[in-house]
C-alpha cells in the first residue's frame, strides 16, 4: 500500500442544485443534522492519505460555507474554499488551478455524495499510482435503451459494460491538468473528469464502487440519504 505521493482532494459543491427544487442548496441541506457537504469533507478530512482539501461552492456562498460548515465542524485540512463556474467543469478547473504545489494524485469528488467510504478513497489512491487515472462506479441494474428524438428504441447495449460512474475519480495531476486544458481549448464540456482524460487516449482504470455511494440529487435522495446513515450507525 502506498503512500509518499501529496494528496489533494477538489470537493465539488458550486452547483445550483436545481433537480433539488428547495431554496436552501442541497449541499446544505440537513441529513441526520448535519449539512451534506459537511458529511463529504468529513470522510475525506478523517483519511490520513488526504493532504489537503479545496471546497469548490457557488461564489455567493463562499462565506456561508466558511462560517457554518467548515467553522462548525473544525475541518483543518480544509486549505481554501474557492468560487465554483457555471459549469462543473469550470468548478474543478478553478480546483485544479488552486491546488498544493506537491499535489502529486488529485482527487474529484461531488459534495454532493457524502456516502463515500474511506476504503474506496484509499482504494483509489493506490490504483491512481498505478494507472494514473481512476473511475470508481458499479454496474448499472436496470436495462439501458438508447432512444432516439422521436421515442423509439435504437438499440439495448449489452448490460455487462455498462457502468455507472460515480465521484472520487483520482488522478495523476499533471495528466488531468493536460486533459482539462485540451477540453477548455476545444470547447469540449463533460460531466465528469474521466470524459476528458479519455479524450487525450489515455486509458481510464475503473474500479468497483458501492451502490450506496449516492449523489444527493432529487427530493426522494434526502430521506434514502438518511435510512444510509442510519444504517451505519452500528
Ligand atoms: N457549476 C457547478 C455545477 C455542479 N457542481 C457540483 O457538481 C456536483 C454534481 O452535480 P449535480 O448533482 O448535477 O449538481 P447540480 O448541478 O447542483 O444539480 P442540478 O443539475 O440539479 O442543478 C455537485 O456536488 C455540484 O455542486 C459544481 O461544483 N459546479
Ligand atoms: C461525476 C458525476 O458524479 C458522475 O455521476 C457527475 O458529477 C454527475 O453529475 P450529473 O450531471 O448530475 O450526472
Amino acid at each position: 500500500m502506498y503512500k509518499d505521493k501529496f494528496v489533494s482532494v477538489i470537493i465539488a459543491a458550486a452547483g445550483q442544485g436545481k433537480r433539488m427544487n428547495s431554496k436552501v442548496n442541497k449541499q446544505y441541506l440537513k441529513l441526520c443534522n448535519k449539512p451534506v457537504l459537511a458529511h463529504t469533507i468529513d470522510i475525506f478530512e478523517k483519511c490520513s492519505w488526504v493532504d489537503e482539501i479545496i471546497v469548490v461552492t457557488h461564489s455567493n456562498e463562499i462565506e456561508y460555507c466558511k462560517e457554518n460548515v467548515i467553522k462548525v465542524y473544525g475541518f483543518k485540512k480544509v486549505i481554501r474554499v474557492i468560487a465554483g463556474g457555471s459549469t462543473r467543469q469550470e468548478s474543478v478547473f478553478n480546483g485544479l488551478k488552486s491546488v498544493d504545489k506537491r499535489c502529486s494524485i488529485v482527487m474529484i469528488h461531488d459534495g454532493a455524495r457524502p456516502f463515500i467510504r474511506e476504503e474506496y478513497i484509499l482504494n483509489s489512491i493506490d490504483e491512481a499510482v498505478k494507472y494514473k487515472a481512476v473511475g470508481i462506479g458499479v454496474y448499472v441494474k436496470d436495462t439501458i435503451k438508447v432512444v432516439d428524438e422521436d421515442g423509439y428504441i435504437v438499440n439495448t447495449p449489452d448490460r455487462k459494460f455498462l457502468w455507472a460512474i460515480q465521484t472520487p475519480q483520482t488522478f495523476d495531476y499533471d495528466l488531468l491538468m493536460k486533459a482539462y486544458e485540451k477540453a477548455i481549448k476545444e470547447g469540449f464540456l463533460g460531466t465528469d473528469d474521466t470524459s476528458l482524460v479519455e479524450r487525450i487516449n489515455q486509458k481510464v482504470k475503473m474500479i468497483m464502487g458501492s451502490y450506496d455511494n449516492i449523489k444527493i440529487t432529487t427530493p426522494e435522495d434526502l430521506y434514502i440519504g438518511e435510512a444510509i446513515l442510519k444504517s451505519r450507525e452500528n
